[in-house]
């Protein structure tokens, strides 16, 4: 074959691949859903007109960008990445909740890209829809938490991250107390990871294949702990369920129990508590018969229980019922060897959960990060690295520049005294550590009261002797 027949079979077949091309841009755009494909990596190659309408974007000019940079909350490029298809997400677009469709695009085996289909976008049709799968999420999660506290603790020993002396020796201590049938009674500060331990102690006993059941005693309103716990018999009050309820400890027979903040269990309720330990059995609200259970119980708390039963507080003969396996774990600034460690796995669980991938962090933010003393513990640190993972784009490093203002500004205030005299530099000191606390919460005054364990009047008066807003 001859050059000029080479070049116009070429030229052919040019032709014939730009008319398909052009052919099946047509019909997309005819679509009534809105299309975007994505490459392996997750940048644009091809968006329908009506998607682009939908976006407000000309869809020429999103071809060659990060999907992330187009489309609010999309998961696009993970699809890519991972080749799992996902069906029925609903996304937030626009201030609208979308119905979305993500698929992987397979090439001899491999992922080469993803599609993404907007499945309704009529937000009248949307908003119908997200109604009832609120209202069905909420059902779910309703049941989830009845049924699914009942599950099995989620976490191991493995999962405890940190190589420092004092979290090695909680661990070793915690394990320990996993293999007996004992009580045991976890002490930290908020965000410690004590929940965390609870998981790992009961999966690691021999009850691991029964029910592992959390309940938050500051979390429930005293008048309804009784009944949370022990269950209920049918027409046992006004509002009362037909056929009763089940209480927590009959739900966790055979397993462990989770009394998280026991140390704000209401003192009649701590009388009930000592004599399911001390008889083994438990008697539902309104009922006349004792039911036998066997149940485990971890216990935690943030406050001093010493001083509480010193007070008159808290019961001493519960406390020394539950603190027969006292384990006590370290707060983070205890053990800043470990931030590293917890930061490089805390990134690779964020970036999975919030769908935005990040290559890693600059030396300066982890020494930013190692200098600050963490007052909320590893929950605050997780906090901060989701707030930072949002902000660096798609597979870049997280700097320094990156993280809250409070914790680069951290540092610098400790210098910044000269020249104030004593009663001055503790009040900045006091209200530095409220405006982190503050921060580190979202703002929340009754959890920052707690954190830093002063009444919730306390920081009240103390936020408007500072003009805190
Ligand atoms: N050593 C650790 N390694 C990895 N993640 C941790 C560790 N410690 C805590 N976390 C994570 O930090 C968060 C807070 O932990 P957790 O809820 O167990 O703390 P807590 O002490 O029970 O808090 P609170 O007293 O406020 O209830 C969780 O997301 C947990 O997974």
């Amino acid at each position: 074959m001859g050059i000029l027949d080479k070049s116009k079979m070429l030229k052919d077949y040019f032709e014939k691949q730009q008319l398909l091309a052009n052919e099946l841009a047509a019909i997309l755009d005819f679509a009534h859903e809105g299309i975007v494909v994505t490459d392996k990596k997750g940048y644009i190659t091809m968006m329908n007109e009506p998607y682009a309408e939908f976006l407000g974007v000309k869809k020429e000019e999103v071809i060659g960008k990060h999907v992330t940079e187009i489309i609010d909350g999309t998961r696009l490029h993970i699809v890519a990445a991972t080749g799992k298809q996902e069906i029925g997400d609903i996304q937030r677009i626009r201030g609208k909740n979308i119905v979305v469709m993500r698929m992987p695009i397979l090439k001899n085996g491999q992922v080469s890209g993803a599609i993404g289909k907007i499945m309704f976008k009529d937000p009248k049709e949307v908003s119908v829809l997200a109604s009832k799968i609120t209202k069905i999420e909420k059902e779910l999660n309703y049941y989830k938490d009845a049924l699914g506290q009942a599950s099995s603790a989620r976490y191991s020993f493995s999962n405890i991250i940190g190589i420092s002396e004092k979290l090695q020796e909680s661990k070793y201590l915690a394990e320990k107390a996993a293999h007996t049938n004992s009580n045991v009674l976890i002490r930290g500060e908020s965000g410690t990871g004590k929940e965390l331990f609870a998981h790992a102690i009961h999966s690691c006993s021999y009850r691991s294949p029964k029910p592992f059941v959390k309940i938050n005693c500051a979390a429930i309103p005293a008048e309804l702990l009784e009944s949370e716990l022990f269950g209920y018999e049918e027409g046992a009050f006004t509002g009362a369920r037909r056929g009763g309820k089940i209480g927590k400890f009959e739900s966790a027979n055979g397993g462990s129990i989770f009394l998280d903040e026991i140390g704000d269990m209401p003192l009649a309720m701590q009388a009930k508590l000592l004599r399911v330990l001390q008889e083994k059995e438990i008697e539902r609200v309104g009922g006349v018969k004792n039911i036998e259970v066997d149940v485990r119980i971890i216990a935690a708390t943030h406050r001093n229980l010493e001083e509480m039963v010193e007070k008159g507080e808290f019961r001493e003969d519960l406390y020394y019922r539950l603190n027969v396996m006292n384990i006590q774990i370290p707060s983070l600034r205890e053990r800043p060897e470990d931030i590293p460690m917890i930061v490089r796995h805390l990134l690779e669980k964020i970036s999975e959960q919030v769908g935005n991938y990040v290559s890693g962090i600059s030396q300066d933010a982890m020494n930013r990060l190692g200098q600050y003393n963490w007052p909320g513990n590893v929950r605050e640190l997780e906090n901060v690295l989701e707030r930072t993972i949002i902000l660096v784009d798609y597979a870049g490093e997280i700097k320094e520049t990156h993280l809250p203002m409070y914790l680069r500004k951290a540092e610098k205030s400790r210098f910044s005294q000269q020249g104030k005299d004593l009663k001055e530099i503790l009040a900045d000191a006091e209200r530095d550590a409220i405006l982190d606390c503050l921060h580190q919460t979202g703002g929340n005054r009754s959890e920052t009261a707690k954190i830093l364990k002063i009444s919730r009047s306390s920081l009240y008066e103390r936020l408007w002797k500072y003009g805190i807003e």
